[in-house]
């Protein structure tokens, strides 16, 4: 029998696992963290973090375009990869000692190894034979790459994922990225911006299709214009490796309504998979406890974290709901404040989530398309202000990157339900806007607010 020395176990160390164990240590509880490997998981190991130092890198790399025609002399630019990728990789070294040391600071126990629950009659966790048990288990335990069989696509394996992205010595020569969606859209836009030549496989016409319609096809030209080959329709046959260890890549390509065609992209030292993520649930015995999964896998939960076994919790990617850092981490501090403070409603709410995509140029947006609300509330309750027009950052030089806005107003007080928008800034104009859309701001709230000028965002406050 297992010594209930804890009140919360956590399995995960990633961004929700950290969250949530914290504030629990913080609120009193004895909390002990389980985790075999650095701290920080998925966001600071091999997403968002090295991710945007790539993207912070490409930028750089645009901005050198316009340097003569703001009257900068420019030396021919050399790049190095393996400069920003030793200094990308210390930083993530240090915040994973940072995260270590936050965690023993408030007192929480760190078990290294993987969690599985156990057969016993009270929900028990093992790890590396040994038992553990609390009133209270979080899985935490996020998610990995998804990757075609080989049996589904005959040499899918010889690709990488973006866990192998961060892993690269040197800028790949010719790229293949494989999907859609916000991966596979970030990392051609950095791969491409920094030199690589790069063509983008998607099954569709376009990338990010469940986002505005406006943005989805906005995204898909600018891929294009920053120099990503885009293959639509497009889906992999097979990878073979040619004798100089480089990948040739068959794609057979059919648009609707003609005869399939195939073609092969040859000498590739980068295919990368980003076709969307799996959870790590596989390994955790969950059904020795009655906890349900979805068909995929994914940790099936109430709107309060809770599964369907008393005093088990899940919360983060494990769940597959909206994918995000801040997400998994305020679901985790809701819950916290739930057990351990008494606060019987503290759960997080899913609408209005803001999301930036960083692609070139980024895409911020928040709330319902102008599809969902049109399908939502009927077409004639719908009013959409949008603009499209050209940063005063380009008035002075050759490289033009517009910036296009889109205002999704629903009834008659043109309640302002969805921002979308994609341009120079507007990762960085997202974050207070939606908290006027989270508080029901209206059109009109944002007409009565003065324009700060000159920027982008004023854009916002003075649409008609
Ligand atoms: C390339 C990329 C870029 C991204 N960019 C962004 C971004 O810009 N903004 C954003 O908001 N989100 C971004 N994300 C998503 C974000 O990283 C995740 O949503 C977030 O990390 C989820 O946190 P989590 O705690 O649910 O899981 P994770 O952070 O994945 O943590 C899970 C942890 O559980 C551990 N674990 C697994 N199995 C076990 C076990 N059996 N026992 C114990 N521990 C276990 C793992 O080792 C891991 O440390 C990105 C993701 C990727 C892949
Ligand atoms: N900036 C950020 O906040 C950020 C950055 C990275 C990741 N994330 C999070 O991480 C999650 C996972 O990212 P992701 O890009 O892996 O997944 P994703 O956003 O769910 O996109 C996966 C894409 O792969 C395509 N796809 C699926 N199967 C395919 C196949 N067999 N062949 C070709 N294409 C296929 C799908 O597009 P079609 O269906 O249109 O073909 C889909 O758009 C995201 O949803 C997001 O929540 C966030
Ligand atoms: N500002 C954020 C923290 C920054 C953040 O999101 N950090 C990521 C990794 S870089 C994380 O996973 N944090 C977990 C935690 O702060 O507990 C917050 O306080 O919510």
């Amino acid at each position: 029998m297992a010594a209930a020395a804890y009140e919360l176990l956590v399995l995960g160390g990633g961004s929700g696992g950290l969250a949530g164990a914290r504030r629990a240590a913080e609120l009193g509880a004895r909390v002990a963290l389980v985790e075999p490997r650095r701290l920080g998981g998925t966001c600071v190991n091999v997403g968002c973090v090295p991710k945007k130092v790539m993207w912070n890198t490409a930028v750089h790399a645009e901005f050198i375009h316009d340097h003569a025609d703001y009257g900068f002399e420019t030396p021919s630019v050399k790049f190095h990869w393996r400069t920003i990728k030793e200094k990308r990789d210390a930083y993530v070294r240090r915040l994973n000692d940072i995260y270590e040391s936050n965690v023993k600071k408030a007192h929480i126990d760190i078990i290294r190894g993987y969690g599985k629950f156990t057969a016993d009659p009270e929900p028990t966790i093992e790890v590396d034979g040994k038992k553990y048990t609390a009133p209270h288990i979080l899985i935490a335990t996020g998610g990995r790459p998804a990757v075609p069989s080989d049996s589904e696509i005959p040499g899918a394996s010889l690709g990488m994922t973006s866990d192998g992205f961060f892993d690269l010595e040197e800028l790949p020569r010719r790229s293949v990225i494989v999907g859609a969606g916000y991966i596979a859209v970030e990392i051609a836009g950095i791969l491409s911006t920094l030199g690589s030549k790069s063509s983008l496989l998607i099954r569709r016409d376009k990338v990010l299709r469940t986002f505005d319609s406006m943005i989805s096809s906005n995204c898909t030209q600018e891929l294009e214009n920053t120099g990503v080959e885009v293959w639509k329709h497009t889906q992999v046959k097979t990878v073979t490796k040619s004798s100089s260890g480089l990948l040739d890549v068959t794609v057979t390509c059919s648009v609707p309504g003609r005869k399939p065609t195939e073609g092969v992209i040859r000498d590739v030292d980068c295919l990368l998979w980003a076709v969307g993520r799996e959870p790590n649930t596989e390994g955790l015995c969950l059904d020795q406890v009655g906890v349900q999964v979805d068909a995929q896998g994914h940790v099936v939960v109430d709107e309060y974290q809770n599964t369907t076994r008393r005093g088990v919790y899940a919360i983060g990617d494990v769940c597959g709901r909206a994918l995000l850092t801040p997400v998994a981490i305020a679901a985790g501090r809701k819950l916290a404040h739930r057990l351990f403070e008494g606060k019987q409603d503290s759960r997080l709410d899913y609408s209005n989530i803001p999301t930036v995509v960083f692609s070139h140029p980024p895409i911020g947006t928040v709330g319902l398309t102008e599809e969902e609300a049109v399908a939502a509330h009927g077409k004639e309750n719908v009013k959409i202000y949008s603009t499209s027009f050209t940063p005063l950052y380009y008035a002075v030089t050759q490289r033009k990157v517009k910036c296009l806005m889109k205002l999704v107003c629903v009834g008659k007080e043109e309640k302002v339900v969805g921002l979308h928008m994609q341009g120079m800034g507007c990762d960085e104009i997202l974050q207070g806007f939606a908290v006027a859309i989270k508080m029901g701001a209206t059109k009109a709230d944002l007409d009565n607010t003065v324009a700060i000028h000159p920027t982008s965002a004023e854009e916002l406050v003075t649409l008609r």
